[in-house]
Formats: structure tokens, C-alpha cells, sequence
């Protein structure tokens, strides 16, 4: 069988093969075959089309000729990064872990997304706090152009910017340094350029609340001051630890080592988050990350506003970065469809030695919840500036991988750092190699599980993934294909972390986007019908085609796929399939 690779050109006349091809969302697809081949596999797009009907097809440019067959049921949303992956390094080759970089002024051409896209990009996350709506959505554009023109499937992220206290400025625009002893005024009056000994406090009501005596702290250890006097909303306080104030660093209060918390006081989603959430309705983001979550009802209230304006598909986050969030842990885990764990934040409210056993914590609460977790922030954070990482840096990413995350962020590397592109094939190295060791070092090791499911139905489905998993790994099947509309049966089976990757077959694009965040999964868009055997026939063949499975492969099939009419049966079930 003959490949037809970088397919570019279709003539303008052929209207046919167009027509055809645009009934199966091929919008604007061009199509060039070479030379005359009787037996042909077009790629297209990274999906590939299983020829069958005869088509004639006039190429005048070239002044070709050929005769193509297309089944058009024969489509499978294959990305191009996996594929080549695949292709590269086999079944167990392919990585877990998912990857997110935040776009910034570095990266945000056409040009430099691809590379990111190239690189192993899963997620493209934005940060409300920076930059206009407009380059927001010029960014948009960029990425679902890549994923429409290029073969990718990159899901986009909007993580608002929250209610936070931080220094507005103290006027030069870069960092001073606070010596000791020193005495500083922290105010809530505006003014234009620099005062001496003088920060803006952005935030009003600051200082409410706060007694002279008690510590004043600057993101979260950089420099410690202690409040001498009150005068009115504006603080004199003393420099005790000596260190840098950078451009809007971000302020905690302390009092007998204990942090005085004034997150709380301040509403989670602001009027310009409202505005934000909007945005990322409107240009059909895939999830949105709430910044400083308190409690469970910060997230179901988003979740409410977003069936309101039927699009409760796009999946909400929750940030834990507060010192309240942790302690509605479980709560919001429950009302969130993931977490990220922002670490930057996260450190500035709690003590630094405390964030990497919270962090394994709450990777394993939302493992064990069945919700995606992200690990953010000072990954690689000597990358913003060298293109190699510190050797603590590899430890902590290795760290995180061997946690189970299920996703890895890039923050200041990628949106402002010289080496983007560095920084994220460190990620993507640094995950290979831990996953590959860990499954060496735990082949026979089940993760423990709590039970989640309440119906009978629920349980079943819970139990099947549980068990498929321990029987993917004991007989060591190359593949677990699940078919899933929703993507919960991929999502349980991701939870058991298990050897071989998780190919999710699904006809809804958006649980491809979401899946895209998941541990493990690979996530396809193929046409499903009601009739499990035939969806099991008809992607068999279409992976055989494709080149992805060969002759022997063994692979293991999930399906949860419930059918409306009664004709077919429920079939959740397992099947152990040798590829002949
Ligand atoms: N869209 C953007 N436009 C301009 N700069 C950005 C953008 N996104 C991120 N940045 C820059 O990258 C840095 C790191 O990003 P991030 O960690 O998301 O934000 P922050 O440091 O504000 O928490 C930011 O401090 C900011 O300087
Ligand atoms: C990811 C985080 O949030 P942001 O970058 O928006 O401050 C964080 O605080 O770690
Ligand atoms: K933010
Ligand atoms: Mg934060």
C-alpha cells in the first residue's frame, strides 16, 4: 500500500473530491497525488482516509489523473506529534505525562507555537493577568489554526487573574533592594514614577486587620519586614531579612508564624474575571483555571454560569494557592473537573519547606478522585535565563512525574524565557525517563484505589477499569483502546496509571480536548455507532491501515458506550485482542 505524504495541492476545479471531503470536516484540505497509484492511503492532516469508492479526481496543475477510493467512515483523528512518536519509539515509548506552556511575548508567533506544537505542547495556556483580550485571541487564532492546518491536537487554557494582593510598583520599573533596617512606607495612595523607601500596595483594604507587629513578607521570603506603625490604610514597617522587591511581588501578612489571611476577604472571581470567562467562552477554550479558589462554591458557581450559557463541556480548574483552598481540599477537588497546584502562590501562604509534601498530597487526592492535576510554576525556572536547567530543577520535574501528575506547566520559561523550546524537550525528557523507570521499578505494583462510584452501574464501570488495568500490566499488552463518548471510562483507566498507553476512541471533539490533559491517554475522534462490535471492527481496521498496530500486537479494549435504543445491549466489557 502506497503513502502519499505532504499532500499540498488540490486543483481548484475539483469539486468533487472537495465536496466530499468538506462533508467530513476536511475544510480547505488541499490533496495532490503525485502519480497514478491503484492502492492508495492518503494522509491527510494526519488522519487517514481508507480508500474505497472510486472518485475521479483531475489534477490540472499537474495534469495528473488518479483513481482514488475513499471510505469516508474511515477517519482517525491521529495528531501528528503522537504519531511521530509512535512511530519512533513504539507503544511504551510514548509519553504520560501531559505538558502545558503559558504563551507569552517568546512564543506567541505562528512560528513559535508550532516548535511548541513540535515539541510535545498538550495544553497552551493563557494568563489573564498579562497582555490585552486581543492578543489573546490572536493567540487563539494561531493555535486552532495549527491544530485545523498542521495535524495538532493542542487544547487552550485561560487561567484568570484572581483577586491577589501585590505591590503595584515602586516606581523604577525594575527590582530594589530593601537593606536592613531600613524603613519603608507600604500605601494604597496613587502616584506617577518613584518616592524613596515607598511601595504602592495595590489592594485597598491591606492593611485591614493588620496590628503593628506583625510580619510583613515579600513573596513569600524574598525580603521580611515588620509593621512599626499604622497610619491610616498605609503601614511603616521595618526591614528585618534584607532582599529584593521586584515589580509587583506579592505580599503576605505573618503573625506568631502563622499566616493572617486576607485572600479570603477578596471575591475569587472579580468583575474582569467575569469579562475573562466570557472571552474564553466565546473563542471556545477548553478549560478555564480559577485562580485563588477558597471553597467548593467559587467552583460551582463558574460551573453553573457555564450550563447557563450551554457550554458546561469547557472543564474547570481549580488553583490551589491559597492556605483556605487546602484546607477545603477535598471539597473542591470534588467540585472541580482538576487542579493545578500553584506553587508560586502556594508558597508565598504557606512555608516553602512545606510545598512539595502538599504537593504530593493533593497529586494524590486527585488521583484517587479521578481529576487531572496539574504540578505549575519554578519547574525550570533558571531556564527564563540558561538554556540548561539546574540539576535541582531535573529533580523536582522527575519528582513530579513519579508523583503520577498528570501534567506539567511551563510558566516564565516559555511565555518570557529565551529558551522555550529548551525547556519544554527537558520536560518531555525528563518524563520519558522517569516513566520508563517507574515502570521497570513497579511492574506488579497496583496504585490503591478508593471506591468513587455510588450506582451499581458506576461501580461496574469503575471495577472493569481497575481490573483492566491490572490485566493490561500482568499480560503486557502493547495497547488499552477504550471507547468512550464522554471520556469517564478513559478517565478511571488513567487512574490506575497503568503500563501501556490508553488510546480513547470518541466521537465528541471536545473530550479529545479534554482528554488531552490526562495521564496517559491518547484520544481519537472516529465515528462511533451504537453497535460496539462494529466500532471495535471498524477502528481495528482503521489502526491496522494506519499503520499504528502491526501483526501480533496485543491489545486490550474497554468500552462504556451505553446505548440509547434498546437493539444493542449495555456493553461494558473487556476483550484481549492479538492484532493478526
Ligand atoms: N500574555 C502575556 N503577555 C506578557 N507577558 C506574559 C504573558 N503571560 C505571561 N507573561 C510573563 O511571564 C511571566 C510568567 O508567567 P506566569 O507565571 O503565568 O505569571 P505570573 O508571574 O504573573 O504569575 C509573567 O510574570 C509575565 O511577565
Ligand atoms: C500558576 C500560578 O498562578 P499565576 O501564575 O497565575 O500566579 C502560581 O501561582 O503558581
Ligand atoms: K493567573
Ligand atoms: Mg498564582
Amino acid at each position: 500500500m502506497a503513502i502519499v505524504n505532504d499532500i499540498t495541492v488540490l486543483s481548484s476545479g475539483n469539486k468533487v473530491f472537495s465536496s466530499v471531503l468538506s462533508k467530513k470536516q476536511f475544510f480547505g484540505v488541499s490533496v495532490c497525488v503525485p502519480k497514478i497509484v491503484p492502492d492508495v492511503r492518503v494522509r491527510n492532516r494526519a488522519r487517514f482516509v481508507e480508500v474505497k469508492s472510486t472518485l475521479q479526481i483531475n489534477l490540472d496543475e499537474k495534469n495528473v489523473y488518479s483513481s482514488l477510493d475513499l471510505d469516508l467512515d474511515g477517519i482517525l483523528g491521529f495528531d501528528v506529534v503522537t504519531e511521530k512518536e509512535l512511530k519512533e519509539k513504539g507503544f511504551l515509548g510514548l509519553r504520560k505525562t501531559k505538558l502545558i506552556c503559558t504563551i507569552g511575548p517568546a512564543c506567541s508567533s505562528f512560528e513559535d507555537l508550532e516548535r511548541l506544537a513540535l515539541g510535545g505542547m498538550n495544553v497552551a495556556r493563557l494568563n489573564m493577568c498579562h497582555n490585552t483580550r486581543e492578543w489573546h485571541r490572536d493567540v487563539i487564532s494561531n493555535i486552532k489554526k495549527l491544530n485545523e492546518e498542521k495535524g495538532f491536537c493542542i487544547s487552550l487554557m485561560i487561567d484568570t487573574e484572581g483577586s491577589q494582593m501585590y505591590m503595584v510598583d515602586h516606581g523604577i520599573g525594575s527590582s530594589v533592594k530593601a537593606e536592613d533596617g531600613s524603613i519603608w512606607l507600604f500605601t494604597t495612595e496613587r502616584y506617577e514614577g518613584s518616592r524613596p523607601f515607598t511601595v504602592q500596595a495595590y489592594y485597598e483594604g491591606f492593611s485591614e486587620g493588620i496590628n503593628v507587629g506583625d510580619e510583613l513578607v515579600i513573596d513569600g521570603g524574598m525580603a521580611t519586614f515588620e509593621v512599626i506603625e499604622k497610619d491610616g490604610s498605609d503601614l511603616r514597617c521595618k526591614c528585618t531579612d534584607p532582599g529584593l522587591l521586584l515589580p509587583s511581588a506579592k505580599i503576605s501578612f505573618w503573625r506568631n508564624g502563622k499566616l493572617v489571611e486576607k485572600n479570603v476577604e477578596l471575591p475569587t472571581l472579580s468583575t474582569k474575571d467575569w469579562a475573562d470567562i466570557d472571552f474564553g467562552i466565546s473563542e471556545g477554550v477548553d478549560f478555564i483555571a480559577v485562580s485563588f479558589v477558597n471553597e467548593a462554591n467559587d467552583i460551582t458557581l463558574l460551573k453553573n454560569y457555564l450550563s447557563t450559557k450551554s457550554s458546561e463541556f469547557i472543564k474547570v480548574l481549580a488553583k490551589v494557592e491559597s492556605l483556605e483552598s487546602l484546607k477545603n481540599l477535598k471539597d473542591i477537588v470534588e467540585a472541580s473537573d482538576g487542579i493545578m497546584v500553584a506553587r508560586g502562590d502556594l508558597g508565598v501562604q504557606i512555608p516553602l519547606e512545606q510545598i512539595p509534601t502538599v504537593q504530593e498530597a493533593i497529586v494524590d487526592i486527585c488521583r484517587q478522585l479521578n481529576k487531572p492535576v496539574i504540578v505549575a510554576s519554578q519547574l525550570l525556572e533558571s531556564m527564563v535565563e540558561y538554556p540548561t536547567p539546574t540539576r535541582a530543577e531535573v529533580a523536582d520535574v522527575s519528582e513530579a512525574v513519579r508523583q503520577y501528575a498528570d501534567a506539567l506547566m511551563l510558566s516564565g520559561e516559555s511565555a518570557i524565557g529565551s529558551f522555550g523550546d529548551k525547556a519544554l524537550s527537558v520536560l518531555r525528557m525528563v518524563s520519558n525517563r522517569l516513566e520508563l523507570w517507574s515502570r521497570a521499578e513497579n511492574k506488579q505494583r497496583l496504585l490503591s484505589q478508593c471506591q468513587l462510584g455510588v450506582s451499581l452501574p458506576e461501580r461496574i464501570a469503575e471495577q472493569i477499569c481497575n481490573c483492566s488495568v491490572e490485566m493490561a500490566n500482568n499480560l503486557g499488552v502493547d495497547a488499552i483502546f477504550v471507547y468512550t463518548r464522554h471520556g469517564n471510562m478513559a478517565s478511571l483507566l488513567s487512574r490506575n496509571r497503568p503500563n501501556p498507553p490508553i488510546f480513547a476512541f470518541t466521537d465528541k471533539s471536545c473530550t479529545v480536548k479534554t482528554l488531552n490533559l490526562q495521564w496517559g491517554i491518547i484520544p481519537l475522534l472516529v465515528e462511533l455507532s451504537e453497535d460496539m462490535e462494529d466500532n471495535i471492527h471498524r477502528t481495528f481496521k482503521l489502526v491496522k491501515t494506519s499503520g499504528m498496530v502491526k501483526k501480533g500486537d496485543v491489545v486490550l479494549v474497554v468500552s462504556d458506550i451505553i446505548p440509547s435504543s434498546s437493539i444493542h445491549p449495555s456493553f461494558q466489557s473487556i476483550k484481549v485482542k492479538t492484532i493478526v
